[in-house]
């Protein structure tokens, strides 16, 4: 079995200014993510960031190598984070079993040779960026992340910030990773939007009922555009693009980054009057 993958080229504000819908789509959005019973891979040049999948479907996937990496095993000079965003299941890396249940996360360090997915109806949202050294594989649960309470009901961006990747919890080289929830009714994340060029971020949108979308707004703050993402797809935004979005319904997002430096903290916020 080789597993699938497809390459984004970074793209410039300037080129992304003049695409059409299915241009955009085609350089930003990822749909098709999740292929019951394969790991599939989108190779981007934005940080070298990976964004994949592996539903395993009944039978354990095997993590294995791709061309754009050019190493012989996928994480010889790279880290990953597993997002388990369907049913509990086990991640075994180089013979030691995790048990990560709904919503945890598993970070796996540089030089792990032997990893495989397991579980029936395990989902797992996979992020990989390029690493200097090798952290400890570790188990990360929700109740580990630490919480961040934003917005209000009256500008329908009531949520919660869960970093997943914080000080106590794990220590990444390049990856920061989330997950956001909203309070009943609200439906915008990151709305006042921000930008930070030193890191490129991917969301997941997902928990999104069948007719229902996210309206994620991209691109530089006086050039915006629109991508319409329904559930369980992702979204590339390069460093230089807002990433924004206001669903039609309920969902829940997973937001990761990879870049210059690890602080996300460390925003440049768009005043509420930028946007065009
Ligand atoms: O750089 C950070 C990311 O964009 C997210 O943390 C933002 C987010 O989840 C939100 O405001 O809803
Ligand atoms: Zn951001």
């Amino acid at each position: 079995m080789t597993t699938d993958f497809d390459i984004r080229f970074a793209i410039d504000p300037v080129s992304a200014s003049t695409m059409n819908t299915e241009e955009l789509r085609d350089h930003f959005l990822i749909n098709d993510l999740f292929v019951p019973g394969a790991v599939n891979w989108t190779y981007t040049h934005y940080d070298r960031m990976a964004v994949g999948s592996a539903a395993p479907n009944g039978k354990p996937l095997k993590l294995e190598t791709i061309k754009p990496t050019g190493t012989e095993n996928f994480l010889d000079r790279r880290e990953l984070i597993a997002a388990n965003i369907g049913e509990a299941g086990t991640i075994t890396v180089d013979g030691t079993d995790y048990a990560v249940g709904s919503r945890d996360m598993l970070y796996v360090g540089m030089g792990a040779k032997d990893v495989q997915f397991a579980g029936d109806g395990a989902k797992y949202y996979l992020l990989s960026a390029p690493a200097h050294a090798s952290y400890p594989t570790t188990l990360i649960k929700q109740s580990d992340a630490k919480r961040l309470d934003l917005g209000s009901q009256e500008t329908a961006n009531e949520r919660s910030i869960f970093q997943f990747v914080n000080a106590d919890s794990v220590k990444t080289c390049q990856l920061v990773v989330g997950l956001t929830s909203f309070a009943p009714g609200s439906v915008w994340n990151t709305m006042p939007a921000h930008i930070h060029d030193r890191r490129m971020e991917a969301y997941l949108y997902f928990d999104l009922k069948p007719d229902a979308f996210v309206v994620h707004l991209m691109g530089e703050p006086d050039e915006t555009r629109h991508l319409i993402v329904r559930n369980e797809e992702a979204v590339i935004s390069p460093p230089w693009s807002i990433h924004s979005g206001a669903g039609t319904g309920a969902y829940t997002f997973i937001w990761a980054m990879a870049g210059d430096n690890v602080d996300y903290t460390d925003v440049d916020k768009i005043g509420m009057d930028e946007l065009l």
